[in-house]
């Protein structure tokens, strides 16, 4: 019988023995099979009305007996037939059986316990050889006393039974209704669920439609004012130039006037000069009148001078934040082009709970897209991973590999400035999709294109979140080094808390790893700005430990507070290799401005110290008086 039917027969039962542990115990006793007695047996004396099923429950029913045993316990054969027949109604109830039982065992001095499977065993044995075939229809006379007490009480089972049959018949019944109704109410519910999704996913996806189209609208307003990207034909070949806007233009002429302004003031100041030295020989008064002029003029011209350096200034200014703009614009520019290329642009539901909506960025082999998480209620960022179909099953393989030991190191890191990992699912056959804690701010990078520089109070805050982060991965048992830090690798969420993401390169460091630190295998992937000194030594293979995400740290701290990195800031990744720039990078200079107070130089100098054995690690980096805000004695 059906688990479920037999659960709801037994609740609802109204029996105190459950109605199927009866049904188990009663098919059990006509199959022979054992089942533990957890009581004596009763006294059935008449004045005994419990319940039949209380004291069926009592009869342990064990094949085992020997037929010697059976031979002990013959009835007494003179008994009169008519004596059973008299009684044989009262027999067919099981209080009935068992009193008689009691009698017949008592008699014969059958030990307690044995009488049970004894009896079991004695109507076993005639009906497997026929003896015994109709319990109603069988001639009382011609059995024994014995047989008449067992078949009386196989008749008293097999009513129960019966009985319990139908009402487990009817039961099923009832339960395949409730069955049906339960599926029905899923159903109900399941479509419910469905419709509410499409709601919420459609809802998110007209937002995101709004998103997408005010994003081409400014883009489209900004072009004019701040330019946009052009193709030029050079013979067959058709290239991509950038077209300054008007902004620049602006710009650009300004400062032009303000040039030739300045340049027709000098002359006429050479020009006073001159006129100045032509008048030496007129008379005294004159001479007197005409150099009192002469100043006032001067003094005239050097003010204008003035006042176009400072317009030059001002309209400088202008020029670097257009700069910054710009960046911006052809960032966002990039951006609507990879969405607008990309397979994934038509808001689809992956893996059955991620509404994808509009495209964050685009990096090396992967696209982020803000998404919707409909099972957990939140925005998620989906980083799908692309292999090339070009490639071989080879290096796709080691894609995957990789991307799987990232995946491993990262979904264990539950840390307030590190970026979540929740999920990893496959796509197709060539692309998967892990998805991230989705950050609302910019990331670094973005925020340096945009500012330049950042105040030290801001920078510094930034890097106590950074280091709490590299903490985190120093305490766990299995210790990681990020060794990919870099702005675009620090994400902001809304509150405008710093993470840390993509662990892409990290490494583990092995238990039995030396205090000198790990071998490095993967020599030349990194970002080479950010990569310390040892990194690059092609004589051995380097020992590398967390001293390297302490260099990096000291790089981005630099580029917060300076505007630009401390090494081979303007050089290719191929021209920081070629010239061994990072290799020579012994000293750390520091421009002039913007102003940067001195523990924040020295610092810096700590995180950039050139030799390992000098640099602190992530711990003791961390302790640093200058970023736990503590005064340093004088
Ligand atoms: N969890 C996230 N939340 C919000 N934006 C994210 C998240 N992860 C990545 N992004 C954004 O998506 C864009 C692409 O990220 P991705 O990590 O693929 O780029 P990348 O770091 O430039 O590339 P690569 O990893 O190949 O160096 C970036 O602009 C990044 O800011």
């Amino acid at each position: 019988m059906h688990d479920n039917v037999l659960l709801h027969l037994s609740s609802n039962s109204n029996h105190s023995d459950s109605l199927p542990s009866k049904l188990a115990k009663l098919e059990a006793r006509m199959a022979g099979k054992s089942i533990p007695a957890a009581k004596p047996l009763p006294d059935a004396s008449p004045s005994s009305t419990d319940s039949d099923e209380d004291n069926a429950g009592d009869f342990m029913i064990q094949a085992s007996a020997s037929s010697q045993k059976r031979k002990t316990f013959q009835m007494d054969e003179s008994r009169e037939v008519s004596e059973w027949t008299v009684t044989r109604k009262s027999w067919i109830t099981k209080a009935g059986q068992q009193r008689a039982a009691e009698e017949w065992a008592n008699e014969a001095g059958v030990e307690k316990q044995k009488r049970p499977s004894v009896l079991t065993h004695h109507l076993l044995q005639r009906l497997t050889t026929g003896m015994v075939r109709n319990t109603r229809d069988v001639l009382w006379s011609k059995f024994s006393t014995e047989d008449h007490w067992i078949i009386c009480w196989c008749a008293g089972l097999g009513e129960e039974l019966d009985k319990a049959r139908s009402e487990a018949c009817q039961y099923q019944r009832t339960c395949q209704q409730l069955e049906k109704e339960i599926n029905d109410m899923k159903e109900v519910q399941l479509e419910k669920e469905r419709k509410r999704l499409k709601v919420v996913s459609d809802l998110l996806i007209a937002v995101a439609k709004g998103e997408r189209q005010e994003a081409r609208l400014r883009v489209r307003q900004d072009s004019v004012r701040l330019g946009n990207v052009g193709v030029m034909r050079a013979g067959t070949l058709l290239s991509e130039v950038w077209e300054d806007g008007q902004a620049l233009k602006d710009i650009q002429a300004r400062l032009k006037s303000l040039l030739e302004q300045k340049d027709a003031i000098e002359k006429q100041r050479k020009l006073l000069k001159k006129k100045q030295n032509d008048k030496t020989d007129a008379s005294e008064s004159d001479q007197g009148l005409a150099e009192e002029e002469c100043i006032a003029t001067e003094e005239m011209y050097r003010a204008r001078i003035f006042s176009i350096k400072r317009e030059e200034e001002n309209t400088l200014r202008d020029r670097e934040r257009y700069e910054l703009e710009k960046a911006c614009f052809i960032r966002e520019l990039k951006r609507i082009r990879d969405e607008d290329g990309s397979r994934f642009n038509h808001f689809p539901i992956l893996n059955k709970r991620y509404a994808l909506l509009n495209l964050l960025g685009k990096g090396g082999f992967s696209e982020v897209y803000k998404a919707y998480d409909m099972v957990e209620y939140r925005y998620v960022a989906c980083k799908l991973h692309g292999l090339n179909v070009q490639w071989s099953e080879e290096k796709k393989q080691n894609y995957i590999r990789h991307a799987i030991r990232e995946y491993n190191i990262h979904k264990s890191l539950v840390h307030s400035h590190i970026v979540r990992l929740w999920d990893i699912f496959e796509i197709d056959h060539n692309t998967f999709c892990t998805v991230l804690q989705y950050c609302g701010g910019k990331d670094l990078d973005a925020v340096l294109k945009s500012t330049s520089v950042l105040p030290e109070r801001e920078a510094r805050s930034i890097m106590v979140q950074i280091f709490s982060g590299l903490v985190y991965l120093n305490r766990r048992s299995q210790r990681v080094i990020h060794y990919d830090l870099k702005p675009g690798n620090v994400l902001f969420d809304e509150a405008g808390a710093a993470k840390l993401t993509d662990f892409g390169l990290s490494k583990i460091v092995e238990d039995e790893v030396g205090s000198q630190g790990m071998e490095l295998t993967s020599q030349g992937a990194g970002t080479y700005w950010y990569l310390p000194p040892e990194c690059f030594d092609v004589n051995k293979t380097p020992l590398i430990s967390s001293k390297v995400d302490v260099w990096s740290a000291g790089v981005l701290f630099y580029q917060m507070l300076f505007g630009k990195r401390p090494f081979g800031h303007d050089q290719s990744q191929e021209r920081i290799l070629r010239e061994d720039t990072i290799t020579k990078a012994r000293k750390v200079e520091f421009p002039t401005r913007p102003s940067v107070s001195a523990d924040a130089k020295d610092f810096i100098r700590r995180c950039l110290s050139y030799d390992q054995m000098d640099r602190p690690d992530v711990l003791t980096a961390a302790q640093d008086p200058y970023l736990s805000y503590v005064k340093r004695k004088p």
